[in-house]
């Protein structure tokens, strides 16, 4: 399998001592004269996850693909009904999924005002189990020969830095050139908490796949030049039932919110974010209290959380990992050996996505974190800025391959 698998106990000790050596030679040495792929060597040196908390800070293209290149050879197929598969209740990692009675804890542990100051062996040994994308970029590359790289880009917090007020988080013009690049060579898809409309609206790449609401609207490109997918065609929608009782939730919760100052509510279209980032610590089991009361009629709505947000959404088995795996199938890879998905994100919500990948057994899941934090993502990126490098460093290399 191309995701590195967790290290057996006994193995990593014995390899630690090439850790010394620059992560990328190792792998390039084993590959080159033994080899060894690159995913192997590295999950031998790898060791247990480590479990953390993180601080949550706020910050203040190529030539076009030749046809038949990418899409073109897997061209979409028709829009399905995936409402089938989104009967029952969400499952893999959306651990993230609020208890009740603990609301308050996971809005702490999910929103800590200060790093936990992990030692430097903790968060060294953390490195060593989720590497930086950007250091180990030929091992990346390795475990992608041969293969069709699928771009999934998670939006806030990775292709724009956290801000303070949710409509102000754009992206920069160099990061939209990046994005652009990246789709030139390989099909890409944005996975977002937001809604769909608000997510182009920032990025205003028309060649992308859309996939907001946490990944219950999914919509192919409005722009089509060089495969056979319709224009403009909502491909999935598993949640469109619960719109009216969204949208009374929605009305209802931006009532109650008004009495905490800093608290607000974003309609995300099939999904509710309740942010609480310019909240007072001491009102956080407030505004938890108040949101959890609102939803304890609604059976069909559940509380996940976020980064300094409660997110509200129906209770479908359906989240970004699902989208992920429609979108494969779209694309006419479901079940294909020759596919490496490559999903960079920064939220719990991310994980959902990095589990299915894990699962797979192919591709990689990028955890964008400048602190430690407990992940099912192989590798790491600490900040959008590196997420654009990485986005430049893969257009280069395609560009050099194919001459
Ligand atoms: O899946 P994503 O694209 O990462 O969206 C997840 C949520 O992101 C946004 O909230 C986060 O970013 C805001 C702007 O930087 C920040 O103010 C907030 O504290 C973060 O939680 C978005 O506003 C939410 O609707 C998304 O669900």
């Amino acid at each position: 399998p191309s995701t590195p698998q967790k290290p057996s106990a006994s193995a990593s000790p014995s390899l630690r001592p090439l850790l010394p050596l620059k992560p990328t030679h190792l792998v390039a040495f084993s590959h080159r004269f033994f080899g060894l792929s690159p995913v192997l060597v590295r999950s031998l040196v790898m060791t247990n996850h480590a479990a953390f908390a993180a601080e949550d800070a706020v910050t203040a293209v190529a030539a076009p693909a030749q046809p038949g290149r990418h899409f073109a050879s897997f061209p979409p197929r028709r829009a399905r009904d995936c409402r089938k598969a989104s009967l029952g209740r969400m499952d893999l990692a959306t651990s993230a999924v609020v208890m009740a009675g603990s609301l308050l804890d996971s809005m702490k542990a999910s929103s800590p005002r200060h790093a936990m100051s992990p030692t430097g062996a903790d968060q060294e040994e953390w490195i060593e189990n989720h590497p930086s994308a950007l250091e180990w970029f030929e091992g990346v590359l390795a475990a992608a020969e041969g293969k069709q790289i699928v771009m999934f880009l998670d939006y806030d917090g990775t292709l724009s830095p956290i801000v303070e007020d949710p409509d102000r988080a754009v992206m920069t013009e160099e990061m939209r050139e990046a994005v652009r690049g990246v789709a030139q060579h390989f099909p890409t898809a944005i996975v977002s908490g937001r809604c769909r409309d608000k997510v182009f609206n920032f990025v205003k790449l028309e060649e992308l796949y859309y996939a907001g609401s946490h990944g219950m609207d999914i919509k192919g490109p409005t722009k089509v030049s060089n495969h056979k997918a319709k224009a403009d065609e909502v491909l999935c929608q598993p949640a469109t039932k619960f719109l009216p009782v969204i949208q009374k939730v929605y009305k209802t919760l931006t009532a109650k919110m008004e009495s905490i100052p800093g608290a607000m509510v974003e309609n995300n279209k099939f999904c509710l974010s309740v942010h609480f980032r310019c909240v007072e610590e001491a009102e956080w089991d407030a505004l938890g209290r108040e949101v959890k009361a609102v939803l304890d009629v609604y059976e069909d709505l559940e509380i996940t959380e976020g980064r300094k947000v409660l997110e509200i959404r129906p209770t479908i088995e359906w989240h970004k990992g699902k989208a992920l795996l429609f979108l494969l199938e779209c694309l006419g890879f479901a079940g294909r050996g020759d596919v490496f998905p490559i999903y960079i994100g920064d939220d719990r919500t991310d994980e959902d996505a990095f589990e299915v990948l894990r699962n797979m057994g192919q591709g990689i899941g990028i955890l964008v974190t400048k602190f430690p934090k407990e992940t099912s993502a192989s590798y790491s990126l600490r900040e959008p800025a590196e997420v654009k490098e990485f986005l430049h460093k893969l257009v280069k290399s395609n560009e050099t391959k194919k001459g």
